[in-house]
């Protein structure tokens, strides 16, 4: 048993820079697993992503504007409204003909202004600016550069390209332009306006309660002798806004069961992430939390290194707990493998399968581990940032990616590589 004593609980109030700190005087209640009391299991790395992926069903939709959607997932299809293009357009400044030339120069029509009334003949041009409606029976626009005026004439050969995007070319109303669970990337959300949207249905954006433990982690600041700054509220704060989640708490604990069980008992969030509680020594609590709570355990160890001791536990109202070790590579590797894909089951977006290039340098791949190692991309391959260690984040800082590296890799050879966020 610890015996009592005062502890930090450090508040963000919105802006990470609005810090309110309450020190606690605790009782300890819950007792701390002993070493070695249960047995963790090692899961496979690739079986521990699947596992976070396949572990939540996708949040509820909600409308929200197209700018607020960017970054977020379509909770629906998206059909065409209207025809893209809604008209006959010219694709060229120039002249709308019909017939053999020359053609005699009748009119001119301007983008947004009336549209010419009724259909050419035959022998006729009617000047035209790129985005005009074509008048009827148009079957070319020759652009300015290529035609000579003669007067009211206008004489060119008629190119292959009849320079007209012909109405419904794009899409026809009704189409179904977007799957559900696509990314609303800008140009998805220029598509969606194209077709006359304003608001479209998007999956509610995760909420996470972000709990940073440890007596030695300061806040802000440059930290003293036997302190460390946080690394975490920074780096997963970007990492769960990259992954379209939010941010809806953040704490740094001192080591205490209590004061943990407590942020984690919390509601009002879909998933709680604990950063440096969850390896073995006297004050890693999480584990003990987790079974005083009545935790499943999905994922308890992963065959990764770095970020082997990482947890994946839901709690009996159906919220979701991710530990990720303390050492910040080691959490960062942590967050690719159970939190980013728990969190991609939750906004029900599938990412595309990872780019495999041959990744060279020197790494020692031990069996059943997994190595997670940053590299740069050279050309047709990619190449080991060297001095990665679990606890340094130089080498992530300086990538452009993580290669997967499975037991029997050798330099050279393919193998996936996943996006850093
Ligand atoms: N007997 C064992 N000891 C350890 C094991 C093990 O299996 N058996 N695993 C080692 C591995 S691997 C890792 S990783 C760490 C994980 O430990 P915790 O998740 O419990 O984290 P801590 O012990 O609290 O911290 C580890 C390290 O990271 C620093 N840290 C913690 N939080 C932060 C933060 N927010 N910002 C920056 N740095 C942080 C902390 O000061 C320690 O240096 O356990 C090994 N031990
Ligand atoms: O695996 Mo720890 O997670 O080496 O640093």
């Amino acid at each position: 048993m610890e015996a009592p004593g005062r502890k930090r609980v450090v508040q963000w109030q919105r802006s990470p820079y609005a810090i309110v700190i309450a020190v606690v005087v605790v009782p300890v209640t819950l007792a701390r697993d002993e070493p070695g009391a249960r047995q963790r299991t090692l899961m496979p790395w690739r079986a521990a992503v699947q596992t976070a992926r396949a572990a939540a069903v996708p949040l509820a939709g909600e409308q929200v504007a197209l700018e607020a959607a960017v970054g977020r997932v379509l909770a629906a299809p998206v059909c065409a409204g209207t025809s893209l293009p809604r008209f006959d357009t010219a694709a060229m400044d120039g002249y709308a003909v019909t017939g053999p030339g020359p053609w005699r120069l009748i009119g001119q029509v301007l983008a947004g202004g009336p549209p010419w009334a009724g259909a050419i003949r035959a022998g006729e041009a009617v000047e035209i600016m790129t985005g005009a409606v074509v008048p009827g029976a148009a079957m070319a626009v020759v652009p300015y550069e290529d035609v000579r005026r003669d007067g009211g004439f206008v004489h060119a050969d008629l190119g292959a390209k009849p320079h007209i995007r012909r109405a419904g070319e794009d899409a026809k109303a009704g189409d179904e332009l977007l799957a559900s669970g696509r990314l609303v990337t800008p140009a998805v959300a220029g598509l969606l306006a194209e077709c006359g949207t304003d608001r479209v249905a998007v999956r509610r954006r995760p909420r996470i309660r972000l709990v940073v433990t440890g007596d030695e982690v300061v806040p802000a600041g440059t930290p003293g002798p036997g302190q460390v700054r946080d690394v975490f509220g920074p780096m997963l704060s970007a990492l769960i806004a990259a992954c379209g989640a939010t941010v809806a708490g953040r704490v740094l604990l001192d080591d205490d069961p209590d004061l943990l069980a407590d942020q984690v008992r919390g509601q009002g969030v879909d998933v709680v992430v604990v950063t440096g509680s969850s390896s073995a020594g006297a004050a890693d609590h999480l584990r003990g939390v987790l079974t005083t709570l009545g935790a499943r355990y999905l994922v308890d160890q992963v065959a990764c290194r770095p970020g082997r001791p990482q947890t994946l536990a839901a709690l009996p109202d159906g919220r979701w707990v991710v530990g990720l070790p303390g050492n910040p590579f080691a959490g960062l590797v942590a967050s690719i493998t159970l939190l980013r894909p728990l969190l991609q089951a939750l906004t029900g977006w599938i990412p595309p399968a990872p780019v495999r290039l041959p990744v060279t340098g020197d790494a020692r791949v031990t069996d059943p581990f997994t190595r997670l190692v940053p590299v740069t991309l050279a050309g047709d391959h990619a190449v080991i940032v060297a001095g990665s260690r679990p606890a340094s984040l130089g080498g992530a800082a300086t990538a452009d990616a993580l290669a997967v590296l499975e037991p029997g890799w050798v330099t050279g050879r393919p193998v996936d590589l996943l996006p850093l966020p």
